[in-house]
This record gives structure tokens, C-alpha cells and sequence, in this order.
């Protein structure tokens, strides 16, 4: 397999994106009856998936974690169905996609390398799907919702009570998916640590014309079925026990922050601990009833709730917070975990750093560049002066228990 050659060939693809995708969906689908079903109906944002994905696997061909990353690709692709058949026939599809876009750059060697490298993807998450049927772990946890919670016109708390054992760490989250809205997975927080009952709450924001948000909050009730994929995610508690750390959470993000302060709850000791909590409006700071319980079972936790304005920005509460944070002290020494929309997390790790916490030691789910624009840039100097959107969720991020 020849980096070199798999890179120069997939930057030319690059700049056909459109084209290769959707000839390599064509493909798959005029060859494979059936398979258009495993899919969503709205084929746009799988698409730039599919790129994000390629993306990260050429520029990481000699990273030593890419292994464990397509085994857990492979892991969670159970939960879309991907039967080991499908990988073949998606292998041929790609690649006749790529020798149609690729021009001239399409050798003999350039179709070598991709084959090898298709090869080895493909036998990565494979094993990856194999061990944990193995290990007996479903392809999915059917979970019931036992409880909905309302608050405001958009925001909603479920709490759901998995069929299955449900391991996964405060600070995790899991994509979900409802017949509702079907083959779409998003991905939720989870808003507790684990509890004897094993039931687990979602904290869900309905995002404009998102369909799987506005399902869970305004169509969903108690009594229904949802899917958990399994947790995943690097943001758990890392800092040893008593160090200082401070907790900051936006919107939603307080769902994340909500299950680490529970963790800590349990033996806070004489811990330091600080929590900004964030919020486009005062009637949006939904934590806030929970706040007295959580200063009352962690001695040290110092609490500081910031709202935009009436009638002013959302963002306005981010400014606010930029400006109190020099009022705290002694960044070098906290551990920081932050949780929030993507533009939130963009302004405020800069301060932070800026005040003096070493990156390593700020802690939040990682942003792939996995866009929803339709307008893709045409090459790499584009594409870093006009990134995709970002969404939070990143499946590298997946590895519980991670150090
Ligand atoms: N683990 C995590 O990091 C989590 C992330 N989220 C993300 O939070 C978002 C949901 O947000 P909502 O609850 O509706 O919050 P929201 O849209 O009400 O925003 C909350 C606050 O975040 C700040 N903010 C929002 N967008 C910003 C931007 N572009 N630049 C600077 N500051 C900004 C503002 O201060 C705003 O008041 C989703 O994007 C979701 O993916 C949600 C839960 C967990």
C-alpha cells in the first residue's frame, strides 16, 4: 500500500466530490437491490459522512490508532445493519467511483493501492463487528421511555430505561434513533452517571427543521421504544481525585457537566470545584433547580449562571462569560471539561488558554469536520478557509474508560 499514491489520487477525487459520491450511490444501489433501505431517505449529509470518513482514513494511514479506530467504526456500523456482505459490494462501488473521477491520476498502481487499502478497511471494521457479537453486545440497546419532561417550546428531558445492561461512563454520550424518524442516529449526552435503576436522561434541544430533535421533544412520549448505540466518547472525569478542576456548560451542554458533578457527588471530599453554567435566556438555565442538591453534596463547588440579556443574542451569554472568567483564578492548576455547541467550545477554549490551562488539560468531545454544506470547497486551501460545519460528535472519540 503507497500513502503517497493514495493521497495524491484521493486529492484529485476531492475536488469531484459530487461527482464521486453520487456515482459511487448509484452504483451501490443499481447493483444492490435492497441496500438503498439501510439508508436514510435523505441521502445529503450521509454523503459528506462518507468523505469525512475517507478523509480521515487517508490523512491517518500511518497512524498507529487508526486500527482501533475502524474496529470501532465497525463496532458501531452494526447498529446501521452493515451485514459483512455489504462491505464488498461498497468496496466495488467506491472504487469504480473513483476510477471514473480520478482521471488520468486512475493507474494501474493508483488502483492497486486503493484496493489494498479498501481491503484493509474493510477487514478492520469487520473484525471489529465480529468481536463484539462475540462478546454478546448488541448491535443496539432497545431502551423505553419512562419519562418526559418539558421545558419551554424546545427543550426536552427523556428518561429512558434500556432492556439491556447499558455500561457507559459519566461524561459519555450515545447516538440515538426512533422509528419516527428512520436509519437516523443523533447524537445525545448522557445526562447522569450510571444508577442502580439503570435508566439514563437525555437532555434534547429541537434544533430548526431538525427531524430527530423535534421528534424527541414534541412527539415522543412515555411508553415508547428508542435505540442506544453503545456509549462512547473521551470526556470522563480524568483529574485525580481532590485536584481542582471547573466545569463549564452551554445549553445542553449542561448534560455531560450534569453527569460528571453527579460522579463527583458521591466522594466530593474537600474537592475545588467551579461550574459556569451557561444559557441563551434566564428561562433557558434549566439546571438551575438542580443547583442547591449539587452545592449541598459537593462542599467545594462554587457555582456562577450566565444568561444573555433579555431581548438581546444568544451569544451574548458567551461574551458575558468570556469577561468573567479572568475573575477566577488559578487556571494553571484546574482541570477544565467543557460541553456546548460547537461555536461556543471555538471561544472559549482560546480564553482559557490564554489564562493560563495547559490544552491537555482541557477536556470536551472532540469536532470532526463532518459538514452539511453543499457547497464543498474545491481543494485543501478551501476547504481550511471555509470548513464544513461542525457537529460535536466524533466515533474517534469513542473509547470508554479511555485514559
Ligand atoms: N457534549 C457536548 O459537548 C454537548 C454539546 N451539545 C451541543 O449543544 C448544542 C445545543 O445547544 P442548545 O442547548 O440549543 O444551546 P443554545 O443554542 O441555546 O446555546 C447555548 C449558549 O451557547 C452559546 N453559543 C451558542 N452558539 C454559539 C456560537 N456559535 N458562538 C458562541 N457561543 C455560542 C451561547 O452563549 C448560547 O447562549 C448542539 O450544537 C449540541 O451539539 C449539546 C449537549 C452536549
Amino acid at each position: 500500500m503507497d500513502p503517497q499514491l493514495l493521497r495524491s489520487t484521493f486529492a484529485v477525487v476531492e475536488r469531484r466530490a459530487e461527482q464521486a459520491v453520487t456515482f459511487f450511490y448509484s452504483h451501490l444501489f443499481w447493483h444492490n437491490p435492497g441496500v438503498r433501505d439501510l439508508f436514510p431517505e435523505d441521502l445529503r449529509p450521509q454523503r459528506d459522512r462518507l468523505f469525512a470518513a475517507l478523509t480521515h482514513v487517508v490523512t491517518r494511514l500511518d497512524d498507529p490508532g487508526l486500527a482501533d479506530y475502524l474496529g470501532r467504526l465497525g463496532r458501531d456500523h452494526r447498529k446501521f445493519l452493515a451485514a459483512p456482505a455489504l462491505y464488498p459490494a461498497v468496496g466495488a462501488s467506491l472504487l469504480t467511483a473513483f476510477a471514473r473521477t480520478a482521471g488520468t491520476a486512475w493507474t494501474p498502481a493508483a488502483e492497486k493501492a486503493w484496493t489494498e487499502a479498501y481491503t484493509l478497511v474493510a477487514d478492520l471494521m469487520m473484525r471489529g463487528a465480529q468481536e463484539a457479537e462475540q462478546a454478546g453486545e448488541p448491535a443496539w440497546w432497545d431502551a423505553d421511555v419512562v419519562r418526559h419532561l418539558r421545558y419551554g417550546d424546545d427543550l426536552a428531558v427523556l428518561t429512558l430505561r434500556p432492556r439491556q445492561p447499558y455500561m457507559y461512563s459519566a461524561g459519555q454520550y450515545a447516538s440515538v434513533s426512533s422509528l419516527r424518524v428512520p436509519r437516523i442516529w443523533r447524537t445525545y449526552s448522557l445526562a447522569n452517571a450510571p444508577r442502580p435503576d439503570g435508566t439514563v436522561d437525555l437532555h434534547v434541544s429541537r434544533i430548526r427543521g431538525g427531524r430527530m430533535s423535534t421528534a424527541l421533544v414534541d412527539e415522543v412520549r412515555p411508553g415508547e421504544t428508542l435505540r442506544l448505540s453503545a456509549a462512547g466518547g473521551a470526556t470522563v472525569h480524568r483529574t485525580p481525585a481532590g485536584a481542582p478542576r471547573t466545569y463549564i456548560a452551554a445549553g445542553t451542554g449542561w448534560a455531560p457537566v450534569r453527569a460528571l458533578l453527579e460522579e463527583l457527588a458521591v466522594d466530593p471530599g474537600e474537592t475545588e470545584a467551579r461550574l459556569f453554567l451557561v444559557a441563551r435566556a434566564r428561562e433557558y438555565l434549566y439546571g438551575q433547580a438542580e443547583l442547591d442538591a449539587f452545592a449541598q453534596r459537593i462542599p467545594g463547588l462554587g457555582v456562577t449562571c450566565i444568561a444573555s440579556a433579555p431581548r438581546h443574542p444568544r451569544d451574548q451569554a458567551t461574551e458575558r462569560l468570556l469577561q468573567a472568567l479572568p475573575a477566577s483564578l488559578h487556571w494553571a492548576d484546574h482541570d477544565v471539561y467543557l460541553a456546548g455547541p460547537p461555536g461556543f467550545l471555538t471561544e472559549t477554549v482560546p480564553v482559557l488558554e490564554a489564562l493560563g490551562t495547559a490544552p491537555a488539560r482541557i477536556f470536551h468531545d472532540r469536532l470532526p469536520a463532518i459538514g452539511r454544506s453543499h457547497t464543498r470547497p474545491q481543494g485543501a486551501a478551501e476547504w481550511l478557509l471555509s470548513p464544513p460545519e461542525l457537529q460535536w460528535h466524533d466515533p474517534e472519540a469513542r473509547a470508554p474508560g479511555e485514559p
